[in-house]
């Protein structure tokens, strides 16, 4: 009788044959190889355990791997904000740079628009299942798209304050100092607001940092409910301003004008192209002008491998539409979002790196952060009669008021509030009606509302994670920093209840109902591998390369040391140019010295 290792280590011996001729067809398709191989194994009448045949199959997966014989100066993982600005960027070097993106083109559909599809129906979240810190599952509201999330963000662009590069004690604990500052990150800004068309009017805001430019384009003007509010709040001492936004939009001339100032804005894809966002403002022209990138959609990334010493990455093992592949490159570069980044390290764990690659310092996925956001409506006696309501942001409390010294964060507009958006946003307070009250007049109070996001910084904490568990992804998360959060919102409804009834009139009792965003929503991720000059307490260094691997570097919101109140895009399209800059300095230096061996 066989014992069970004789008979494995025949098959792997068979598969290990098999897989060589394999390799010299290589153009013969894998799903023809994969079912000679079933066939063959049923031939062989072995009389295994199903799991036995299914370790077997993923074994003869793994070698069948296609190998392509494509080597890149430059992989880059992911397009969204991160890598689709560094893709931009890097084109310019006239380097081969392979983009591997695991979503497609986010098609351009009527639905595109839908409030119940979008908001409802999710339509262009994932439908993974990721674990909180019980285990239970929920669905992230996260999309894989060319462009990444961006395709539906907001496009709020803001540059984080001088002061937030410092450290800051917030009344929930300390947000750490940034071993980068302001200056270092200001031109940068600079090149990533006219990159994404940023709209926007310096001086306006209290807490704005030293700009070098104006904003490429004017601010999106308030429509006149929209302006009458923001005049309201200025007559309470207030100083309210033009939400810098990246958007196509031509004011003066609304025939050259790409965006239509359409109620769909927030949360949705643009149907005419006209948002600012990673996919048409980067990735498309780069892919039009620079034959040396290119884009392959539908791959997502598994596996980083690294060679027997572990310094560097030498396969980047690829899903590519249900096949494998393995493509190496001189500079492998991961932009998968903070979450997908930190997992993607963590699914790498090799001998080298036990603990995940490139995690020596165990902080591969910790001090994970994602902003506290609430989502409040003030409703108002009448209709609000704007179409584009994300104008207006207030910075006012952002580092505290005299009798709070500590930062309390941001308010800005949420974007319109549309009737099929309420039964998937409800509120608490509203959740009743919505659900007991068959065809509650939703859309009575969704034209007389308008809505406000208020958004504080949370303060990283190692035990606020992602970590891998098998093929699962768990994102243990406890909120901190709370008391600064409901200061705030006590705060803006006091704003919101003194502003003149005649005026606005807004509903004179306190009725604002209000949503604490959940862990779902993760798009203000970042944190999970922060960049320092410490390999013991960061996993990056000041250029984002990781401290233990030479060749790997990580661009997205993970390299945040602290989260600041403000949005995290545009630093993050700052950063992606900055890194851009370091990896082409490397490239060059590589170049000339391969030209010039006394260099
Ligand atoms: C509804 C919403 C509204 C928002 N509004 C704003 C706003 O107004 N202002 C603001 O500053 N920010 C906003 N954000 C946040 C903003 O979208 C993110 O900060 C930004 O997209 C992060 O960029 P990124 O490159 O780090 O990640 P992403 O944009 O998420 O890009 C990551 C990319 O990597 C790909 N990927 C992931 N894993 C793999 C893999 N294994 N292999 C290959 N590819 C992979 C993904 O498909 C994706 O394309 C919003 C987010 C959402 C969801």
């Amino acid at each position: 009788m066989w014992s069970k290792q004789s008979i494995l280590r025949d098959i792997i011996s068979f598969l290990i044959n098999r897989s060589q001729q394999f390799q010299q067809q290589l153009e013969k398709p894998y799903v023809l190889f994969a079912s000679e191989l079933m066939h063959s194994l049923c031939w062989m009448k072995l009389n295994y355990s199903k799991n036995l045949i299914n370790k077997a199959r993923i074994t003869s997966e793994k070698i069948a791997m296609k190998t392509t014989t494509n080597h890149y100066d430059v992989i880059i993982i992911g397009t969204g904000a991160s890598g689709g600005t560094l893709a931009h960027r890097l084109a310019l070097t006239g380097k081969k740079i392979l983009v591997l993106e695991r979503g497609d083109f986010l098609p351009r559909e009527k639905d595109n628009w839908s409030a119940k599809e979008v908001y409802q129906k999710e339509r262009y979240h994932t439908d993974e299942d990721w674990y909180d810190k019980d285990g239970k599952a929920f669905r992230p509201q996260t999309g894989y798209w060319v462009g990444g999330n961006t395709k539906l963000y907001g496009a709020a662009l803001l540059r984080l304050r001088e002061r937030d590069f410092e450290q800051v004690i917030h009344k929930g604990g300390i947000s750490p100092e940034w071993e980068l500052k302001y200056e270092d990150f200001e031109p940068y800004y600079t090149q990533a607001e006219k990159l994404y068309d940023v709209h926007g009017e310096r001086g306006k805001d209290p807490t704005e940092p030293p700009c070098s430019e104006s904003y490429p384009y004017p601010a999106v003007s308030h429509e006149p409910d929209m302006q009458a509010l923001a005049d309201c709040i200025h007559k309470l001492g207030y100083y309210p301003f033009h939400l810098p936004l990246g958007l196509k939009l031509n004011e003066s001339d609304r025939t050259k004008s790409p965006c239509i100032r359409c109620d769909t804005f927030d949360g949705y894809p643009c149907l005419v192209g006209a948002k600012a966002d990673a996919d048409v403002n980067a990735i498309r022209p780069t892919r039009e002008a620079y034959s040396n990138l290119t884009l392959i959609t539908n791959a997502k990334v598994l596996q980083l491998h690294t060679s027997a010493s572990g310094r560097e990455v030498t396969a980047v093992e690829t899903d590519v539409n249900g096949e494998l592949y393995q493509f190496s490159a001189d500079i492998v570069v991961v932009a998968c979002g903070a979450i997908n980044s930190a997992a993607l390290l963590l699914r790498s764990a090799n001998d080298k790196h036990p603990n995940g690659l490139a995690n020596s310092s165990d902080r591969v996925g910790r001090n994970f952060m994602k902003h506290q956001a609430i989502a409040l409506l003030s409703i108002h006696l009448e209709p609000n009669r704007a179409n584009f309501q994300k104008t207006i942001a207030v910075n006012d409390f952002y580092w505290g008021e005299p009798d709070f010294p500590y930062p309390m964060g941001m308010v800005q507009n949420s974007g319109n509030v549309l009737p099929d958006m309420i039964p998937a946003e409800a509120p608490p307070l509203l959740a009743p009606y919505v659900k007991l009250i068959p065809g509650f007049e939703l859309h009575l109070m969704a034209e007389r509302s308008v809505g406000w996001w208020l958004q504080t910084e949370d303060l990283p904490h190692p035990n606020n994670r992602v970590r891998v568990v098998g093929d699962k992804l768990h994102l243990d998360y406890t909120l901190n920093n709370t008391e600064a959060a409901d200061r705030l919102v006590h705060r803006w409804t006091s704003v919101l209840k003194s502003i003149e009834r005649n005026a606005m009139h807004v509903i004179p009792f306190s009725l604002y109902p209000r949503n604490n965003i959940p862990l779902q929503a993760v798009g203000h991720q970042c944190g999970t591998c922060c960049f320092g000059s410490d390999p013991k307490t960061s996993v990056l260094d000041l250029n984002c390369r990781t401290h233990d691997v030479d060749n790997l570097y990580v661009v997205d919101g993970s390299f945040f040391p602290s989260n600041s109140g403000v949005n995290p895009t545009l630093t993050i399209m700052a950063n992606a140019l900055r890194v851009g800059d370091a990896i082409a300095e490397r490239l060059m230096v590589v170049l000339h010295s391969k030209e010039n061996p006394g260099f």
